[in-house]
């Protein structure tokens, strides 16, 4: 067993709401390529500990999640298994480890077909969000628990958008043709919650290409609510990303006298 330590733990659900049993989906599956070359980008080190681990603690941090379903990479969920074996978690949280897919679309799905009934709350969280805090994840469980179908963190941009049109070639200008208005744009982040059979039909019936589960559920015609995310929910995508994943659980280190 790692000794390295559990997060610390989410306040209990609020006395008097009926018991609704809450899973969070890990997709887990991509291979990192603008991470640049190594490991699948999921088992790679942050603080010594593989961001998955801090993605599955991140999730069971909230005493409201009973479940995570960790989505691996294709030929990977032996080595995942082993690897979530070897870190402490919270005793209350099962873990389940699935295969996953070609792409995070596929393996939201893959994880969602192995959800055990039972639980009517779930959350779908990208492995690569490893530093998400409790008190974003309780806000999302609590707007579906208050009746939302689907929910995401959202915060405003601090950049100005352009929309462009693509470029012809490699290297060749991209003309701007639009400049959107940003007080009504939101950079949304994860874990997106749902009503789980609000997820299933997204996931049963949407075709088209979509970059997050939400969007599934707007093609259904739903309406997706937004909560305040939280800066340090960002993903880590880039070089760069995992610098500012290290400064920021290096500051938490330090901050909890650890
Ligand atoms: N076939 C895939 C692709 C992505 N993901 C997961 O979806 C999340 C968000 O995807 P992203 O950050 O784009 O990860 P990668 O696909 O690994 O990144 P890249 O596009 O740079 O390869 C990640 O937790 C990733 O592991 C997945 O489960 N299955
Ligand atoms: C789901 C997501 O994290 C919401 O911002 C994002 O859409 C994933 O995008 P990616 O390019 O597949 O990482």
């Amino acid at each position: 067993m790692s000794d390295d330590p559990l997060p610390p733990s989410s306040p209990t659900p609020a006395p008097g709401r009926p018991t609704v049993r809450t899973a969070a989906v890990i997709p887990a599956a991509g291979r990192g390529v603008r991470l640049g070359p190594g490991a699948p980008k999921a088992l790679r080190a942050l603080g010594g500990t593989p961001m998955l681990v801090h993605a599955v603690r991140a999730m069971a941090d909230s005493r409201a999640v009973s479940l995570v379903v960790v989505v691996a990479p294709p030929d990977g969920a032996g080595e995942v298994t082993s690897l979530l074996d070897a870190h402490a978690l919270p005793e209350r949280t099962d873990v389940l480890v699935v295969p996953g897919g070609e792409s995070r679309k596929e393996s939201v799905k893959l994880g969602l077909d192995a959800l055990p009934e039972g639980y009517d709350i779930v959350l779908v969280h990208d492995a690569a969000r490893p530093l998400v805090p409790v008190d974003t994840v309780d806000a999302v469980i609590e707007a579906v628990r208050d009746g939302a179908p689907a929910v995401v963190p959202a915060l405003p941009l601090a950049d100005t958008v352009k929309q462009v049109e693509p470029a012809a070639a490699p290297g060749e200008p991209e003309p701007v043709v639009a400049t959107p208005d940003r007080s009504t744009l939101r950079a949304v982040q994860t874990p997106q919650g749902f009503d789980r059979a609000t997820l299933v039909r997204a996931h049963g019936t949407v075709t088209d290409d979509v970059t997050d589960d939400a969007g599934m559920v707007e093609l259904l015609g739903l309406t997706v609510v937004t909560v305040p995310g939280h800066e340090e929910a960002f993903k880590v995508t880039r070089p760069l990303d995992l610098v500012l994943a290290e400064a920021v659980l290096a500051r938490r280190r330090l901050n909890d006298g650890f």
